[in-house]
């Protein structure tokens, strides 16, 4: 496993994957993030007890993975301030910013660099993410290892050997945990609605959905054929099934996933101006 990694950005998808590392058993001690704001660094220092800094170019001097985890709208100011450190020390890069292409990147940071983009999942939390990779032409196979080993600590992991196919891995993953809160939200809505408690409701709405995952996983069948088996002829789960297929469930789906890879490739666009 890599030594030194340094995030840049503490916040929502670093603290994720710092968290899944470190229930895996990455050293704290080998861990840096950093931010602007010590508060957002604190409890990360005192719950996880990994070593953090508000000054992200001091944070890389030593670093032998450096990953990037800030918003992509400011990783254009935050990589100039971390050039001349990074070419000083020539780390590995792991960005998991979504849209933002490995030439732009590489370019904002001075050219030349082994660059891995990562598109990561929040439930990286739990050890369950679900993530695609992409490596440049100048990452060799020992730092394609470290960027897989790194990721791997929280989940499970996907190369693409085709950039853009990160876009469809966003829609597919990195994005897609919200569809599915999105579900539990609505099925607690609506098992309120017939008069369960919201507890329960929520509960038996997660453990199913946790319940249907862990099945497909360890099943050879299709997701088609385990939904048949639910679907006993002429019973309730027919109806539901028909309903959903009536309101257009999974165009709806098809359609929301287009407009997210749609947004990535946007948001590249409107970012390499800089
Ligand atoms: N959230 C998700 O599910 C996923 C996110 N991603 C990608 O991860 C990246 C981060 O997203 P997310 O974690 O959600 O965003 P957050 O806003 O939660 O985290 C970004 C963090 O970066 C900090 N920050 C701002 N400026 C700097 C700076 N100059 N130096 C260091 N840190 C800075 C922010 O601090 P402050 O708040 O004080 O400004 C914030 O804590 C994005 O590029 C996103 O595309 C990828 C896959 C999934
Ligand atoms: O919403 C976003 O832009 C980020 C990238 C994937 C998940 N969250």
């Amino acid at each position: 496993m890599a030594n030194r990694v340094t995030f840049i950005g503490a916040g929502n998808m670093a603290g994720a994957i710092i968290g899944g590392m470190i229930d895996s058993g990455y050293s704290a001690g080998d861990i840096t993030a950093t931010s602007p704001d010590d508060a957002m660094l604190s409890p990360l220092r005192e719950r996880l007890g990994i070593n953090t800094a508000t000054d992200n170019a001091a944070a890389v001097s030593d670093a032998d993975v450096v990953v990037l985890a800030v918003k992509p709208q400011i990783m254009h100011q935050v990589c100039e301030g971390l050039r001349e450190a990074i070419q000083a020390r020539r780390p590995l890069i792991v960005s998991v910013a979504a849209g933002l292409p490995a030439a732009t990147l590489e370019r904002w940071l001075g050219g030349d660099l082994p660059l891995v983009r990562c598109m990561p999942n929040t439930p990286s939390l739990v050890g369950a993410g679900a993530a695609g990779l992409y490596a440049n032409a100048r990452v060799d196979e020992t730092q394609r290892k470290q960027a897989s080993e790194l990721v791997e600590a929280v989940g499970l992991v996907e190369w693409v050997d085709d950039e853009a196919l990160l876009d469809a891995v966003t829609a597919v993953s990195g994005s897609a945990p919200a569809y599915f809160f999105l579900m539990f939200e609505a099925m607690e809505e609506a098992g309120i609605r017939q008069g369960l408690p919201a507890e329960t409701a929520r509960r038996l709405a997660m453990q199913t959905a946790f319940g249907a995952a862990k099945m497909a996983m360890a099943s050879d069948k299709t997701p088609a054929e385990l939904k048949r088996n639910v679907m006993s002829p002429g019973g309730t789960t027919e109806r539901a099934i028909e309903h959903l297929e009536q309101a257009g469930l999974r165009n709806t789906l098809a359609e929301a996933m287009d407009a997210c890879s749609a947004r990535a490739r946007e948001m590249a666009k409107e970012l390499d101006k800089n």
